[in-house]
């Protein structure tokens, strides 16, 4: 029988091959004390097996509190794989065997999922990204080149009317790709079908006009039934892209929402940090980008190069090339989604987020990046329109600005960071 396979960083004052045994019995077949129904045929048919131990370190203070507590902490690299048998190729089960219990264990004082290697059959299963990057670029009218994008600022407070204004504005300036803020839904001070139906109309109109179609991803994020309402309401107006809060709806509410789905899924993993900043405990977006592709997101967000927050640039470029590998390495449909850089970007960041994937099959979303030019809301997106031409010829940025230009100016007004990326 097949077995899903995944590893896990674990700190445990029991010893590293306790620990990894009561990890398999507890998300498999056993419990607390081993029960008589609990037979070794049972255990050979659905048991957990642990695979392989790795010890990488000691330490004499657990990196998390526990009930169970002891003189040395060992820290290693557990791999412990379950029969298909167990739960099929269902996500939430795969969820609550390999992210469940295991994060309470008393044994552990420290435990992080690294990896998945899921069997091809995952791929064949879920539908996966329904449009991708080929999807993308058709929905736009033929799009060459990384979607040059924003996020509506302010975040919150603008009314549909106002929201539409800064559109036009946006579009007219040359703007690729525009997307609500996670916060922005269904108020009552902007409500979801007004705030559509405005869009839209300013969409619609500049495609009209132009032949060029700037995909709007609405924020659709809510309860599924209302989800699928948004839909159709996009559906009235030709609206082309949806965006999903993965972590607000789960695994289930992005399948639902793909079940119905004429247009693309944007993945928005607002509160990603929760299940990733400790080193101690979480999960690698290495392993949730897979689940949440297989439910269908054609973009998912990876964070950006030097950003605002706090992950690394190289955790930031491992992300943003994993979305772009295929689900399983036995086989099966690839499923690749278009990364999404966006957090704290400016014109700075886009030629090394180009250069760290190798292709052209990403959105780069600047919010404030595009909002806060000195001249002007359009010189923004002029700015950014720029430095991505610069990139594709390569051509430092400095270089590449002529004098009062956009571009000088977002030159002059925004730091250039310190990008620290470890293989280039
Ligand atoms: O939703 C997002 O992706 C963020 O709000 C990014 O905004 P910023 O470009 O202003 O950091
Ligand atoms: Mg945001």
């Amino acid at each position: 029988m097949t077995r899903i396979t995944a590893t896990y960083d674990i700190e445990t004052p029991s010893g590293l091959a306790h620990a990894a045994a009561v990890l398999a019995g507890e998300q498999s077949t056993g419990t607390f004390v081993r029960l008589a129904s609990e037979t070794d045929e049972l255990r050979d048919r659905s048991g957990a097996r642990v695979e392989n131990i790795t010890q990488t370190a000691t330490a004499k203070t657990p990196s998390l509190p526990s009930r169970k507590t002891g003189d040395t902490y060992e820290r290693g690299l557990v791999t412990v794989s379950w029969p298909m048998g167990n739960f099929g190729t269902s996500l939430p089960t795969l969820m609550s065997t390999l992210a469940g219990n295991l994060f309470e264990l008393a044994e552990l004082s420290a435990i992080r999922l690294v990896d998945v290697d899921l069997p091809e059959q995952f791929a064949h299963d879920h539908p996966g990204p329904q449009f991708g990057v080929e999807g993308t670029r058709a929905f736009m009218g033929g799009h060459k080149g990384p979607l040059i994008g924003t996020i509506i600022k302010p975040s919150i407070g603008f009314t549909p009317d106002e929201t539409a204004d800064l559109v036009k504005t946006l579009v007219t300036a040359g703007i690729d790709f525009i997307k609500d803020d996670e916060l922005q839904a269904n108020g009552p001070d902007c409500p979801f079908e007004d705030r559509l139906n405005a869009v839209m109309r300013v969409i619609n109109d500049h495609a009209e006009r132009t032949g060029k179609r700037v995909l709007y991803a609405v924020n659709i994020t809510d309860e599924i039934d209302q989800m699928w309402r948004n839909l159709d309401a996009m559906d009235r107006v030709g609206a082309t892209c949806a965006m999903v809060c993965v972590n607000s709806v789960g695994l289930t509410g992005l399948r639902a929402v793909r079940s119905r789905s004429k247009a693309l899924i944007h993945g928005h993993r607002a509160g990603w940090g929760l299940f990733s900043r400790s080193p101690d405990i979480g999960v690698d977006f290495g392993v949730m980008q897979k689940l949440w592709r297989l439910a269908g997101v054609d973009h998912l967000h990876v964070n950006g190069l030097a950003n605002k927050f706090t992950e690394s640039d190289d955790v930031v470029a491992r992300a943003a090339r994993s979305v772009q590998q295929p689900i399983s390495k036995h086989g099966g449909p690839a499923h690749t989604a278009m990364p999404v850089y966006s957090s704290g970007q400016t014109i700075w960041q886009v030629d090394p987020a180009r250069q760290l994937l190798g292709n052209d099959d990403f959105i780069y979303c600047a919010g404030g990046g595009i909002m806060s030019h000195p001249s002007g809301v359009a010189d923004g997106v002029n700015s950014l329109r720029a430095a991505a031409e610069a990139a594709r010829l390569d051509i430092p940025l400095e270089e590449f600005a002529t004098p009062n230009s956009p571009l000088r100016k977002a030159i002059e007004t925004f730091k250039k960071p310190n990008i620290t990326l470890s293989d280039f």
